[in-house]
């Protein structure tokens, strides 16, 4: 039998009197799988992705990676939030280098080549001496996301990552991520309130409900429209419906009839 790769086992959570994980948790998440947590504000998505990032730890249960009980943080796990500090002091191409300064198995040349490699594949080669404060909000979650991958992360754990960009950029950056995902074959657990994001991005969509949290629906995004997202597919039949279906579950976990 093959070893789970990341595995939520009864996993419970109270702050205080709080319950906010409850009843027990239980979930595995296979290597290189783009999972989506969807579920009504303050049910528990976060909390369950800081556990995983190790910035939190679970009342009762426990998370494994690989078998292991996850621990302290580690650059296995690498995490990007809605609003990223970048430090203003330093260039892009050194913001996306800090995130290897505990790399000692890297030489200085091979952390300057892995920083162009990321920087070119978030698509932002040419802003590489541009200081932070200089590009748009959407380049600099480009940055954290290149930052991130040349840390060398297995585990992406993104929460509501593209929430403060315009439209545009938001769904420029949901194909680059789509693509970076599926080329650098990383495992991604990504936060959002958004459907269509959701949809777009996820080999599979947990539902949540209402706070405490526990899983309403588990949906196979993959077996219904395929692991090709080319933008064209958000306005074909199959991703339409997909789309509202997830909708309605979404809709019924805020108590709501339509
Ligand atoms: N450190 C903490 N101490 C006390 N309560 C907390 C703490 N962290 C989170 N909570 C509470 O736990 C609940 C779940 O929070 P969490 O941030 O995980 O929700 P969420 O589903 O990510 O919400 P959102 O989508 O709005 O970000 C909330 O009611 C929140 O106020």
């Amino acid at each position: 039998m093959t070893m789970p790769y990341l595995q939520f086992n009864d996993i419970t959570k109270t702050f205080g009197n709080l319950d906010v994980i409850s009843p027990p948790f239980s979930l595995t998440i296979p290597h290189h799988q783009f999972m989506v947590f969807l579920g009504p504000s303050g049910c528990g998505k976060t909390t369950l992705m800081r556990m995983v990032g190790g910035l939190e730890t679970a009342s009762t249960g426990m998370i494994a990676l690989q078998g292991e009980a996850i621990g302290e943080p580690d650059s296995r796990r690498g995490m990007v939030f809605q609003s990223y500090s970048s430090f203003p002091w330093l260039t892009v191409e050194e913001n996306v280098a800090f995130g290897m300064r505990f790399r000692h198995d890297l030489t200085k040349t091979e952390k300057r080549d892995r920083a162009q490699h990321y920087l070119e594949l978030v698509g932002l080669s040419n802003f590489a001496a541009s200081y932070p404060n200089r590009i748009s909000g959407g380049m600099r979650q480009r940055v954290a996301i290149a930052r991130t991958l040349a840390a060398g992360s297995e585990i992406l754990l993104m929460d509501e990552p593209f929430g403060a960009l315009d439209a545009q950029r938001r769904e420029q950056l949901q194909v680059e991520l789509r693509r970076i995902q599926k080329e650098e074959r990383k495992t991604i657990i990504f936060v959002t309130h958004d459907v269509e994001e959701a949809v777009y991005l996820a080999d599979r969509i947990i539902v949540f409900s209402q706070r405490p949290a526990s899983i309403l629906e588990d949906i196979d995004v993959t077996a219904q429209i395929g692991d090709d997202r080319l933008l064209e597919l958000r306005e074909s039949p199959e991703f339409l419906k997909l789309r509202s279906s997830v909708l309605h579950t979404v809709r019924a976990a805020l108590g709501s009839t339509q």
